[in-house]
């Protein structure tokens, strides 16, 4: 998508963030007197504009904005009901959606189903219930392709690459695999359709202390093989560490956005969000 055709379908956006947003590397004070980082870059693969979404009649994100360029790494952090895990289901079309707009490449995806949304080159992996217990390893690998007539056997074997202890497993049932190599299994499933962005709930969720720098790793070199990633984490520092920007979302709403490296560096955010 060229910068021209951003431009034209992005809407004007009237969202608190982006009306106070200041020039690249400046600080700026929102409305509410909090600051809110560096301006949403203009050239993203996913752009997410005023969301308003939630479930049901429930309205959990007001005015969310949102921003992963090709090949970025982008974490959510924030307290827990910050509204993290909706902003996520949200891209991907599992929430409510209630007002502003969600682009992706050039589409318009704001209230698509998740059937509709993968097609886009959106993968996603859920926090819960990411894998199917019952079927094989390699079954659960090529639910990953159940859009397309035939199992791509060049992703199989690229997921098995990436993650060669799926291959060795590969007629293990999901359900009996250890909580590393479930997610392991997880991710290699949103991959299997080699996707743009890839969506990651809480990926470190449950894992023992050593697993968890196994998957940070792992995620580094899915995003480092070009893959953009977007993340939830309650491990707010090590992502922060890793990722290029993050966001700080309070009360379903933006509060912080920046590098990551300027969010662990920035006071407030150390003292009200990172345990100091
Ligand atoms: N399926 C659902 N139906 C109704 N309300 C929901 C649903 N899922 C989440 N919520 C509500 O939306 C709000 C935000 O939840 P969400 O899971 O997005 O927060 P979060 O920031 O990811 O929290 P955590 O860090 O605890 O996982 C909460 O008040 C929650 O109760």
């Amino acid at each position: 998508m060229s910068d021209s055709d951003a431009d034209r379908e992005a809407p004007p956006s009237t969202s608190p963030a982006e009306a106070d947003a200041p020039e690249e590397g400046e600080h700026a004070t929102a409305t509410t007197g909090a600051p809110v980082g560096t301006a949403e870059p203009d050239d993203g693969l996913l752009a997410v504009r005023d969301l308003d979404a939630g479930y049901g009649d429930l309205q959990v994100l007001s005015a969310l904005d949102l921003t992963v360029r090709a090949g970025e790494y982008v974490t959510i952090v924030g307290p827990n009901g910050a509204g993290k895990s909706t902003a996520m289901k949200s891209v991907f079309g599992l929430t409510t959606h209630m007002g502003g707009t969600v682009s992706f490449d050039g589409h318009d995806i704001a209230g698509l189903v998740p059937e509709e949304v993968i097609h886009y080159g959106i993968g996603y992996v859920p926090q819960n219930e990411n894998v199917f217990p019952t079927l094989s390893v390699q079954e659960n690998l090529e639910m990953g392709a159940y859009i397309l007539d035939e199992v791509p056997q060049d992703r199989l074997e690229a997921v098995y690459d990436r993650f060669p202890i799926l291959r060795e497993r590969k007629s293990q049932k999901g359900g009996t695999l250890s909580g590393g190599q479930r997610q392991m299994l997880a991710m290699g499933r949103a991959l299997m359709l080699d996707p743009q962005l890839l969506l990651l709930d809480e990926p470190s969720a449950g894992l023992a202390p050593d697993l968890v720098e196994e998957m940070f790793d792992r995620i580094d070199a899915i995003n480092e093989a070009g893959t953009a990633v977007l993340m939830v984490e309650q491990n707010a520092k090590e992502a922060l560490r890793r990722c290029d920007r993050g966001y700080v979302l309070v009360s379903g709403t933006n509060r912080f956005m920046d590098s990551g490296e300027a969010l662990l560096a920035d006071e407030d955010v150390r003292q009200e969000f990172l345990g100091g």
